[in-house]
């Protein structure tokens, strides 16, 4: 029997991440756009466009200060592209060239941006989804502001919370039960040790871009994804 793709702990998935720059010469921009179409094409399987109930297919996108907020970004992007009409939070912006030029390409694709986190039931009201693009595998300790006041308010809320490679706030190792609570999970390259307690319906996989010999070095028995697939249902 195939043996089961293996959970990372936060500095393993660190060093991966770093390995793929380094080793294998691949861009920020290359991998983020592979991860964040990832994220956009699993929200289409798990809540597609013509299901939605609240018109326009209006999705709450909410960016953090890293790389997950970049993914957060591209995502958006390609869901405007698939039919839905992201508004994206994005409250603290670094100020770096890749940061800059993903925003100018959501707004020319005409999303919007939020100046602030509407009320949870205005969420309710008016969003079908939100995307939990806030923190990835670099969070540590304390939730900070202002995104400790957004995950308070994203615990109240009912509409589905589709995480991307973490649920904010979680340890990456330990989880949170006392955490957000997403429908959806789509982890990215392979999935992080705090996966063991998600309990939401749709755990994907995404970020279709290891090289066999960095799946083989950090034994990840990566499946297979189907056909031309960039995601893979785990559960
Ligand atoms: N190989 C892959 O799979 C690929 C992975 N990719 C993606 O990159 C993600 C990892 O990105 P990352 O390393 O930039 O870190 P990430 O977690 O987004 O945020 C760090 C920021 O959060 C902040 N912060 C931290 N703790 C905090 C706290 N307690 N409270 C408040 N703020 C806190 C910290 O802020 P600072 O300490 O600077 O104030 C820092 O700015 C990964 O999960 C995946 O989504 C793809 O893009 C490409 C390929
Ligand atoms: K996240």
């Amino acid at each position: 029997m195939a043996q089961s793709v293996r959970y990372l702990g936060q500095e393993e998935a660190q060093r991966i991440d770093e390995e793929l720059f380094s080793e294998y010469s691949f861009s920020v921009d290359q991998l983020m756009e592979l991860a964040g179409l990832s994220c956009a094409t699993a929200v289409t399987k798990a809540y597609p466009v013509q299901s939605l109930l609240k018109l326009p297919p209006r999705v709450l996108v909410i960016c953090g200060p890293g790389n997950n907020g970049g993914d957060g970004l591209v995502c958006a992007r390609h869901l405007k592209l698939f039919g839905y009409e992201p508004a994206v939070l994005y409250p603290k912006r670094p100020n770096k060239q890749l940061f800059q030029n993903l925003t100018t390409q959501c707004e020319k694709m005409e999303i919007s941006f939020l100046s602030e986190m509407p009320e949870a039931d205005e969420v309710d009201e008016v969003y079908n989804v939100v995307i939990d693009a806030i923190f990835g595998f670099s969070f540590k300790g304390a939730v900070r502001e202002p995104f400790a006041t957004i995950l308070s308010s994203l615990k109240k809320i009912s509409v589905p919370i589709a995480s991307i490679d973490i649920p904010s706030g979680w340890d990456v190792e330990n989880g949170a039960s006392d955490g957000i609570q997403p429908d959806l999970l789509v982890s990215l390259t392979a999935p992080k040790k705090f996966a063991s307690h998600f309990q939401g319906r749709y755990h994907y996989l995404g970020g279709r871009f290891v090289p066999p010999a960095l799946d083989r070095k950090y034994g990840l028995n990566l499946p297979q994804y189907p056909g031309t697939e960039c995601v893979l249902r785990l559960n």
